[in-house]
Formats: C-alpha cells, structure tokens, sequence
C-alpha cells in the first residue's frame, strides 16, 4: 500500500530551540494513529509541519506524494487545530455553506449539522457559542469537505461528556469509512481504544511507533496474582519481577518485564491456580515513559 505521509530525516527549531530532530514516519491510508506526548513535545510543530503551515529545516515530507500544503492536500485534507476560528460573525450554517462551496466532494451542510447535533446552534453567530460548542462547530469544519486525511489538534479539549462520545463515535465511523485521521491528544484511555498506532513524540523523535498492544508488551509493567502452595522466594528472583506480596493467601507479583517472567512462570503452572495477568493503561506507561526520559 502506498503511503499517504512520509516524513524522511525531517528536523525543526524554533531559532535556537529544536523541536523535531531527525524524525522520520510512514502512515498508511485508513489508520488513526494517535500522537502524542507531554506538553511542548512538538505535537501541534509536527501536525503545523504537515499542514504546510510552517516548513521543515531539513529532512523530506510528502503527504499524497506531494510537498505539504499542495493542491491534492487542499482538496483532500481536513484540520481541527488548536484557536480561535479566523471568521467569527458569521452564522454556524453559513460558514459551513462558505467552507463546503471550497470542495468538490463537500457534505451536506444540513446533514452535517443533523449528524453532529449542531442544528440547534445552526442560526447562531460563531460570537455567540461557548467553548465547547465552537470546538464542535471546528469539527464539523473539518470534516465539511469530505476530506480522505484529517488532523485534530487536541479536539475534544473543552467538549462535554455528550459531544466527547459523539466525537469519539464519529472517529470510528470515519475509520469504517477508510479516512486516515491523526490526532494529538492527553486523553488516553479513548485513544487507547480507537487509533491503530500510537507515535510518542519524545526529545524531538518518535521515541515509539506501533499499535497499544506493541506498547504494551514493550515497555509494560504486569502485575501477575495467583494462588500458589508454593514459598514466595520462588518467585522472587524470576526475570523482571521487582517485588512479590501475599494477601489472604493469594501471591502477586509486580513485573518490569511481563513477558520473561510469564516464561519464568511456566515450570510452575501446574502449582499456580486462578492466574490473573493486568497489564497497564495507556496512561500509566506515558508516565512511566515519560519519566524515565
Ligand atoms: N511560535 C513559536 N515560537 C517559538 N517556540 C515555539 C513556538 N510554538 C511552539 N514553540 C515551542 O516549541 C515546542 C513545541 O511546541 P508544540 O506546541 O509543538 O508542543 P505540543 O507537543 O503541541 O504541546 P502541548 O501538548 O502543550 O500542546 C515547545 O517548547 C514550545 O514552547
């Protein structure tokens, strides 16, 4: 499958400040992937980068095989970013019948509004709408020209519950529908559950790429209980376990490397009984990893 972005070697400072260095990245039509990392890791640089808004110093960065912010990026590319929207004394309807008129394959402004339970606001000027209700409205910008790749900027920042869930349920359609979305979020556990590959941007590169599952196993911490006759030294010198506790006659142990000490554990199986295996949360291993770094 061709790629629909590639970055090759591409660095980027601010002045003096570097903020992507040698990052390279392939992203495949029809994956979410989400990106992320801590506060001033470079998400919005990187997402600004691919958007053509600002130009990488060095390194080679094509999206539909073309140099960002090209004519097929402009049909076929929707973004949500962080701000204010530029115009703001227009109607919620009107600005999206403005945007539409930009695009070919534009959706139907009413239906988009229907679907994203913005016909309500539909009459209210962009002036009028709290927060939460502009970044529902940048949302539906977004998508209003049918676009085949999207990028959103932390886009469920100020959303309630409601339009949280709403959000994250059109993200999934759109995955059904083979649109290629990368997002930069801090709300985990929903990325945990719908992108297909995590990229954790970390001292300027890409210090992980791959599905959560990947993440997991790679960096994980496992916490392993289960019911043994067996003394607790046992377990306390096996492969990556970095302590071992028994309460009400159940034995846990704490892992750094969850899979040698499962491996470690096999001898023993047949001494082991109501094996239970938690293995952490997105969240957690951002910690951790960003900690460490
Ligand atoms: N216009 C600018 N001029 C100078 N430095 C900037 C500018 N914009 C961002 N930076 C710096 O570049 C670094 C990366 O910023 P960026 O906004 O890309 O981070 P981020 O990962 O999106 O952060 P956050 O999670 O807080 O949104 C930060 O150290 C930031 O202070």
């Amino acid at each position: 499958m061709k790629p629909i972005i590639q970055a090759e070697h591409v660095s980027f400072s601010y002045g003096k400040h570097a903020v992507l260095k040698d990052l390279s990245l392939t992203i495949n039509p029809g994956e979410i992937i989400g990106l992320i990392g801590k506060n001033g890791a470079g998400k919005t640089t990187l997402l600004n980068l691919l958007l053509g808004i600002r130009a990488n110093d060095s390194g080679y960065l094509t999206l539909f095989d073309e140099v960002p912010g090209g004519p097929l990026s402009k049909q076929n590319i929707g973004s949500m970013l962080q701000g204010d929207l530029p115009i703001r004394g227009v109607t919620v309807a009107k600005l999206l019948t403005m945007a539409a008129a930009h695009y070919s394959t534009a959706l139907q402004p009413n239906q988009l509004m229907r679907d994203l339970a913005l016909t309500e606001l539909a009459h209210r000027r962009l002036t009028a709408l709290s927060g939460g209700q502009l970044r529902r409205v940048t949302f539906a910008l977004a998508l209003i020209g049918n676009p085949q790749l999207l990028f959103l900027d932390e886009p469920t920042v100020g959303m309630d519950a409601n339009a949280q869930q709403a959000f994250w349920e059109r993200i999934k359609a759109l995955k059904a529908q083979g649109k290629t979305v990368i997002m930069t979020t801090h709300y985990l556990p929903e990325i945990e559950q719908v992108a297909d590959r995590i990229f954790l941007l970390q001292g300027g590169q890409l210090a992980f790429k791959g599905t959560f599952a990947e993440l997991q196993r790679q960096y994980q911490q496992v916490e392993i209980s289960f019911r043994t006759a067996l003394a607790l030294t046992t377990f306390e010198s096996l492969a990556g376990v970095t302590a071992v506790t028994q309460a009400d006659h159940v034995v846990h142990i704490s892992s750094t490397a969850g899979d040698q000490t499962l491996q470690a554990l096999v001898p023993y199986l047949s001494q082991l009984h109501q094996v239970t295996l938690n293995r952490e949360s997105l969240a957690t291993i951002f910690v951790h990893l960003t900690k460490e770094a």
